[in-house]
């Protein structure tokens, strides 16, 4: 994915906010990238767009050849739907689906045979270790257990790119934790690309790369070499203290 000069300006002549500010950056196939920034640097604003849930003022996204800032909205949701997987923070399954069904409903939208649904269905409540729940509801199972079927979920047709915005949210640490595993299994087992939005720097020293959001302008970049998840997260750590980022929920 390309991301060229991308802006998205809020309000008019008078009274104008820069949300995003001319941000460039490309993902790779296979990489696990976050954004991190303060409240209101933009973070959900970028990521929306990427989405394809709002359009961009200026600049454009590309997904390998396609701009997507030049497509219709039906163009749109038929993209969405073959090549985007949705994380967020609040789970979004529906209540009177079990926990396979609504896994399952991902595939059904892409009118695949049901042998093929449930070979790839039994594969990944396997992989994510939610195989005991398949048969409850959302209400019968944990948050954690509920954030994993949303990862199942999200990535069940394979999508180009995994977005997950605040997917650590409303988890207590342990699940957290778990879901970051899990994250982290997807991205190296099933080489998933992932981009998470996050302002925890515990979540965000799971990815390969993080780019920090400021006023809506990319202002640095670290990429994780081969040092321990720990080193990586006190590196972040320092970066967010230099800027007066937020530290929320450091373990
Ligand atoms: N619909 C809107 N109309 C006007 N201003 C908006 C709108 N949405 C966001 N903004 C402004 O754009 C800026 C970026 O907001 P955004 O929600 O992208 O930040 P964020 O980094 O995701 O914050 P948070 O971590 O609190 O969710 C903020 O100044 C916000 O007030």
């Amino acid at each position: 994915m390309r991301v060229c000069d991308v802006e998205k300006y809020y309000g008019s002549d008078t009274n104008i906010t820069k949300a995003v500010d001319r941000v460039s950056f490309c993902v790779q196939k296979g990489e696990f990238v976050g954004i991190m920034g303060a409240s209101g640097s933009g973070k959900t604003t970028l990521l929306n767009m990427l989405s394809t849930i709002d359009r961009v003022t200026a600049g454009h996204i590309y997904y390998g050849e396609t701009d997507i800032t030049e497509l219709s909205d039906e163009a749109l949701a038929e993209f969405r739907k073959d090549n985007l997987g949705f994380i967020f923070q609040d789970y979004n399954l529906l209540d009177t689906l079990t926990i396979e069904e609504n896994i399952v409903l991902a595939m059904t939208l892409h009118s695949k045979r049901k042998r093929e649904i449930q070979e790839k269905c039994d594969h990944i409540l396997k992989l994510l270790d939610i195989e005991e729940i398949r048969d409850k509801f959302p209400y019968q199972v944990s948050g954690g257990q509920k954030q994993r079927c949303a990862c199942a979920r999200a990535m069940i047709h394979r999508p180009k790119l995994i977005l997950a915005d605040e997917p650590t949210g409303a988890l207590d640490s342990r699940a957290a934790q778990m879901l970051l595993e899990t994250f982290r299994k997807m991205n190296h087992d099933m080489h998933s690309t992932i981009l998470m939005v996050t302002h925890d720097a515990f979540s965000a020293s799971y990815c390969s790369r993080i780019l920090f959001l400021k006023d809506g302008k990319i202002f640095h970049e670290l990429v994780r070499g081969v040092e321990e998840r720990r080193e990586f997260l006190n590196k972040i750590l320092d970066v967010l203290s230099l800027t007066g980022g937020e530290l929320s929920d450091v373990r």
